[in-house]
C-alpha cells in the first residue's frame, strides 16, 4: 500500500513536472515572440525617423550647395541661417575651408577655423559621416555632422532623444549597412545587468531593418531573451504562478482521466450510444410445460467493467438522471423484438419490469399503449411487472396499476415477500398475477419458509391471482413447488438463463415444432 502510494505520487509528480517544463517552455516562447514584435516595431519606428533626420540634413546641405555657399559673408551667413530655420532636425549649417569650420549660421564667423576629425565615413553618394563631434562650437556641444564639399549640416542633439529616454530594456543602434559605421548606439542598462548567461545556447532576440533611402539598417540586440528579459522577482513569480497552474491542470486531468473511466460516465455514453439491449427469460407453465411468456431484462455490456447488474446501472442511472432513457429504450426495443412472436401467439405475453420514473411520467402507459397497437398486438400480452421494493405511495401505485388495466395491460407485483409492501398490498392494488421471490423459491426445503410460501399461495389462490415462482434452480425445488400448486407458472435457470431474441425464437421454434410432432 504504502509502495502504491509511493509509485503514485511519484507518477503525479512527474506529470506535474512534464506540465511545468511545458508551461515554462511555452511562456518562454510567447515573451520572445513578443520581444521580437516590440522590437520590430520599435525598428520600424526608430528607421522611419532617421529617415526623416537624414532627409532633413540632405536637404539643408543640398540647397547651401545650390546657393552657392563658400564664404562667410553676411549673404552667406543669412541665407544658411534661413535654411537651417527651415529643418527642425537641422541644429546648424557651416562652411567648410580646409577641413576645418570657419562660419555656421548660429554662431557667425568663429574665433578660430575648427578643424573637423579626420575619422569619418564616406558615403556612396559622396557625403562625409562625422560621429559625436566636439570643440567645435565655443560651447560644450557634441554633434553629428554630415558634410558634402564645403558644407556641413550638424544634427541637432535631440533629434533621437525620444528613443533614448524610452530606456528600452534592448539595445539598439544604426549602423551603415557595410556596419563599420555607427550614427547611434544605444547600450541598455538591463540588458548589462544578466543573472544567468544564455549566450551559449542562444545568440540572443536580434532584429535588423534597413532602409530603402539610404545606406543604414537599423539593429536591436536583446541577449536576456524570453523569461529573462524580465526581473528577477518576476520571473520567480511567474515559475510560482506557472508551477501551481500545473498542479491544477495535472488535477483537471487526473479527474478528466479518473472520470471518463467512471461508471456514470461509461453509462451516460452508453445509454446515449443506445448500448443497451434486452434478454429475454422465458416463463413456464408448471402444467402444459410450454414457455407462456417472457420477462425482458437490459443488458449492459461494457468494456471497462465488463457485464454491469442491471440493479447496479439502473440505480445509476436513476441517480445522474437518465433513467428515462432507459425506461423508454428497453420498453421500445423488447416490443420491437417480441412484435413477430407476440403478433403469432396470442395468449403469448411479455413481461417488462418498471421502476419509479415509469409510475410516475403521466405519459408512459399512453406511450406504451400506442407502440403495442403500432406494433399490431394486444396490450394484455404486455405484464407490467412492479417490484415490491419500490418506495411509491401506496396511492399512486394503486392509481397507476388501475391506469395500466384500462389500458388493457396486465400488471404482476414483483419480488413479492422482499420489500416494503404488506397484505394490504394485496387488496388495495389491482393486478394480475404475484411474482415469489427466489428467497422463498430457494429456501422449499426448508420449513418454516415453506410454510409461508404456501400460507401465501393459499391467500394469493383465494384472490384468484396467478401465482408466478422465479428463480428455480434446481429440481428439488421444482419437485416442491409441483407439490404444492402443479398449476402455477415458474421461471429460472433450471429452464433457461435470458438470452438475445434470436436464441429465444430457435427454442420457441423447436417447442412449436415438437408439439406439432406430439399432436
Ligand atoms: N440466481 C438466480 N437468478 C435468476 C434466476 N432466474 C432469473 N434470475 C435473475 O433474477 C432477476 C429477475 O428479475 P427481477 O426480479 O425483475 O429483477 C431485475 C429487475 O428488478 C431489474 N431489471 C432488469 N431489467 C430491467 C429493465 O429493463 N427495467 C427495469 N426497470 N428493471 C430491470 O434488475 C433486476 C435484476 O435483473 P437481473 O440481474 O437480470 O436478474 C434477473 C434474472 O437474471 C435463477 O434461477 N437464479
Amino acid at each position: 500500500m504504502y509502495l502504491q502510494m509511493k509509485t503514485w505520487s511519484f507518477r503525479n509528480f512527474g506529470i506535474v513536472f512534464i506540465i511545468f517544463l511545458l508551461l515554462i517552455l511555452s511562456v518562454h516562447l510567447l515573451a520572445i515572440k513578443d520581444q521580437r514584435d516590440k522590437q520590430n516595431e520599435f525598428s520600424k519606428e526608430l528607421l522611419a525617423h532617421a529617415e526623416t533626420v537624414s532627409t532633413q540634413l540632405l536637404n539643408a546641405t543640398d540647397e547651401a550647395q545650390k546657393d552657392n555657399i563658400n564664404s562667410c559673408d553676411e549673404n552667406s551667413l543669412d541665407t544658411i541661417r534661413k535654411i537651417t530655420h527651415k529643418y527642425l532636425y537641422v541644429y546648424d549649417l557651416g562652411v567648410v575651408e580646409n577641413d576645418a569650420i570657419v562660419c555656421t549660421a548660429n554662431w557667425g564667423r568663429l574665433p578660430y577655423p575648427a578643424t573637423l576629425p579626420m575619422d569619418f565615413y564616406r558615403t556612396n553618394s559622396g557625403f562625409l559621416l562625422y560621429s559625436m563631434v566636439s570643440n567645435i562650437f565655443p560651447a560644450a556641444l557634441e554633434l553629428d555632422i554630415t558634410r558634402k564639399n564645403n558644407v556641413a549640416a550638424f544634427t541637432a542633439y535631440f533629434a533621437f532623444q525620444t528613443f533614448l529616454d524610452r530606456n528600452e530594456r534592448f539595445s539598439f543602434s544604426i549602423e551603415t549597412v557595410t556596419d563599420n559605421h555607427a550614427f547611434i548606439y544605444y547600450q541598455s542598462p538591463a540588458q548589462s545587468v544578466s543573472w544567468i548567461d544564455l549566450s551559449f545556447v542562444y545568440d540572443g532576440v536580434n532584429t535588423k531593418l534597413c532602409s530603402n533611402i539610404y545606406g543604414y539598417c537599423v539593429h536591436t540586440f536583446n541577449h536576456r531573451f524570453g523569461l529573462f528579459y524580465y526581473n528577477k522577482s518576476f520571473v520567480l513569480f511567474v515559475f510560482l504562478i506557472i508551477f501551481m497552474f500545473s498542479f491544477i491542470i495535472s488535477y483537471a486531468f487526473r479527474s478528466y482521466v479518473y472520470n471518463k473511466n467512471s461508471m456514470e460516465y461509461r453509462l451516460r455514453k452508453a445509454i446515449f450510444n443506445e448500448k443497451l439491449y434486452m434478454e429475454y427469460q422465458p416463463i413456464i407453465s408448471l402444467k402444459t410445460s410450454k414457455i407462456v411468456g417472457v420477462e425482458s431484462l437490459v443488458r449492459w455490456n461494457d468494456e471497462v467493467y465488463g457485464r454491469v447488474s442491471p440493479e447496479l446501472f439502473i440505480s445509476i442511472a436513476e441517480k445522474i438522471n437518465l433513467y428515462k432513457y432507459v425506461a423508454y429504450q428497453t420498453a421500445t426495443s423488447s416490443i420491437e423484438e417480441m412484435a413477430s412472436v407476440l403478433k403469432n401467439r396470442e395468449n403469448f405475453f411479455l413481461s417488462i419490469n418498471v421502476s419509479t420514473y415509469e409510475i410516475t411520467e403521466e405519459n408512459f402507459l399512453s406511450d406504451l399503449k400506442k407502440k403495442v397497437t403500432a406494433e399490431g398486438f394486444y396490450a394484455h400480452q404486455i405484464k407490467i411487472e412492479i417490484t415490491e421494493k419500490i418506495e411509491v405511495p401506496l396511492s399512486m401505485l394503486s392509481d397507476f396499476s388501475n391506469r395500466a388495466r384500462h389500458h388493457g395491460f396486465r400488471v404482476s407485483l414483483d419480488d413479492f415477500g422482499t420489500g416494503v409492501s404488506n397484505l394490504v398490498w394485496l387488496t388495495e392494488i389491482n393486478f394480475d398475477s404475484i411474482k415469489i421471490d427466489r428467497i422463498f423459491t430457494q429456501s422449499l426445503n426448508d420449513e418454516l419458509k415453506k410454510c409461508m410460501v404456501l400460507s401465501i399461495m393459499n391467500l394469493v389462490s383465494g384472490l384468484n391471482k396467478q401465482l408466478i415462482f422465479e428463480g428455480v434452480e434446481n429440481v428439488d425445488e421444482l419437485d416442491l413447488i409441483r407439490a404444492c400448486c402443479d398449476d402455477t407458472y415458474v421461471q429460472g435457470w433450471y429452464f433457461f438463463k435470458s438470452m438475445p431474441m434470436l436464441d429465444l425464437i430457435k427454442i420457441l421454434n423447436v417447442e412449436s415444432a415438437d408439439t406439432a410432432a406430439y399432436e
